[in-house]
């Protein structure tokens, strides 16, 4: 069977001054097209270590990630990100757009790191986000929900195979949180594959599988 994402035995050490934080411990995943993920786990259980070791934004200091059967791990930053530009939309609690960029703006330069402006696709992004009017708007311009959903049609667009998301609903009322997840569910009906970080139990109730991670662990019993 081929996976969007096979990560096996993952670690991530912090080291400070004083101490050692062992933020991840021994994970192992691996997820097919379409499906919906939800990791959980209190704060400080590894969330957003393993997502951005994921994604290639920061190297495991053990085991590797292969992202549509490609390694992510071990290779130059310039290589990940040409990895995460093609097969990956990071969507993140906040700041997900490019303050002096329009949200239009924002999408082009997101399908240009990709390859390709595909302005037919942006218009369909806009509608289906309900972001049509707000296209010329800079973020700061925007109210929580507007910017969350930029942030998502940012994350989309250039079609990756899987979303990362972290605590992507974390600033927005119960209704943005709704519509970002009905279009999620659409997509991942569509073959997207979604791994969300969170603490809402509403996304974990929509997710086809929850992770449970216990001090950088996943906890089987969870
Ligand atoms: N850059 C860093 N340097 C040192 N320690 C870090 C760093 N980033 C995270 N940590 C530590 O690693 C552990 C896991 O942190 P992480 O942010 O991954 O947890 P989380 O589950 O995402 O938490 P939250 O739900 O609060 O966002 C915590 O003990 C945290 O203090």
């Amino acid at each position: 069977m081929s996976f969007v994402l096979n990560a096996w035995d993952l670690y991530r050490f912090y080291h400070t001054a004083e101490s050692e934080v062992l933020a991840v411990r021994g994970v192992s995943l691996k997820v097919t097209a379409g499906e919906m993920v939800a990791v959980m786990g209190p704060s400080g259980s590894g969330k957003s270590t393993l997502l951005n070791c994921l994604s290639g934004i920061d190297e495991p200091d053990g085991g590797y990630v292969e992202i549509m059967g490609q390694r992510i791990t071990r290779k130059a930053e310039r290589e990940r990100a040409a990895i995460r530009a093609k097969h990956i939309g990071i969507l993140l609690q906040k700041e997900n757009l490019i303050p002096h960029l329009t949200v239009k703006e924002n999408i082009c330069l997101q399908m240009a790191l990709a390859g390709q402006i595909d302005y037919k696709r942006i218009e369909e992004l806009l509608g289906e986000l309900g972001m049509i009017e707000r296209q010329y708007a800079y973020p700061r311009q925007l109210s929580g929900g507007e910017n969350a959903r930029a942030g998502l049609a940012v994350a989309l667009a250039s079609d990756p195979a899987l979303l990362l998301a972290d605590e992507p609903t974390g600033e927005v009322d119960r209704k943005t949180e709704e519509l970002i997840l009905d279009l999620l569910a659409a997509k991942c009906k569509q073959g997207l594959t979604a791994i969300t970080s969170t603490h809402s139990l509403i996304i974990a109730a929509r997710a086809d599988r929850i992770v449970a991670l216990q001090d950088g662990r996943i906890n089987d019993a969870g």
